[in-house]
């Protein structure tokens, strides 16, 4: 497929939407197309199928995520990216009638393993969610909260540097830095999920996992948080679920295609909006739903 159309769209809205495709009729069921495999993995996926109760929502997903990239997830509604993020670190355990088959490693260990306990794997794969969900404390308490319940720290100056640092690297801090004792839940939307970002960086994580992380907050915000991903992934692993193409285009590094629960592509972002494998990636990224 060679094609520039859909990274033209991306930018251009009036460009040129083609004719709607049937999904059905167009590879799905073919191995996932692109590169999901790497030597740089940080985690990987094996074989992972996910169900909820009798539905199956993931289908034989394979895919590496490198360390210190941004992995971007992208799909029409539905297609599986938020149940394939949450299982990179087991949130989906919190499902009773959630069954996950297939293998996630961390490292090369299996963070399924029966002895994995889930309260440190979720401090080394943190993740932020669409909605800032600060707790009812003060700034202060919000980013000191997880490394004194992990035990990171035993003096209270250590602590204070903790949180100096977490809201220094989630751009938060001068805005902040006056305040630190009034509640979270006063700050703006953006400077709440700033905080958020924070609170997840303060327990020292080894990739960090955002669900559509600024969905709720205003193009300026917007800016912020993708402003700061760009920085948080000289140290971070990070892969994001996000609705806006655009977005993935901007911040990602490489970005994954799902529909109808399997991925279809993962390729490097340019690659993925300028000339993608898949004919699929082609009729989504061009706005040919079906
Ligand atoms: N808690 C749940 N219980 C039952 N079914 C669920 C649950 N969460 C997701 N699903 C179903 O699993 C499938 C994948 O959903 P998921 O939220 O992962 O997709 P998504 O691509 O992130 O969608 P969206 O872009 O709309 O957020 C959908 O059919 C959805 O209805």
């Amino acid at each position: 497929m060679n094609s520039n159309s859909g990274y033209n769209r991306l930018f251009d809205p009036m460009a040129e939407t083609g004719q709607p495709l049937d999904f059905a009729q167009h590879g799905l069921g073919q191995q996932t197309v692109g590169s999901p495999f790497s030597e740089k993995a940080k985690m990987s996926v094996r074989n992972l199928n996910v169900y909820y109760a009798d539905k199956q929502a993931i289908h034989d997903v394979s895919l590496d995520i490198n360390r210190n990239e941004v992995m971007a997830m992208i799909g029409p509604s539905g297609c599986g990216k938020s149940t394939f993020l949450r299982c990179l670190n087991r949130m989906n355990d919190t499902i009773d009638y959630c069954k996950v088959e297939g293998e996630v490693t961390l490292d090369e260990k299996n963070i399924y393993h029966r002895k994995q306990d889930v309260v440190p794997l979720r401090a080394r794969v943190g993740i932020v969610f669409q909605k800032p969900n600060p707790f009812p404390k003060s700034i202060y308490e919000n980013v000191a909260y997880g490394p004194k319940v992990h035990g990171l720290v035993s003096r209270r100056a250590q602590l204070d540097e903790i949180v100096e640092d977490s809201l220094r690297k989630a751009s938060l801090w001068d805005e902040v830095k006056d305040r630190l004792f009034s509640p979270g839940t006063d700050l703006s939307g953006g400077q709440q999920q700033r905080l958020c970002i924070a609170r997840t960086i303060a327990v020292s994580p080894e990739v960090i996992l955002m669900d559509e992380p600024c969905s709720a907050l205003d193009p300026i915000a917007t800016a912020r948080i993708e402003e700061l991903m760009a920085e948080l992934s000289q140290n971070f692993t990070i892969a994001i679920v996000t609705h806006s193409m655009q977005q993935a285009a901007r911040v990602s590094t490489r970005t994954a295609y799902f529909h109808m629960g399997r991925l279809i592509e993962v390729n490097d972002t340019r690659r993925v909006f300028t000339n993608p494998e898949h004919e699929l990636t082609e009729a989504y990224i061009t706005g040919r739903f079906g």
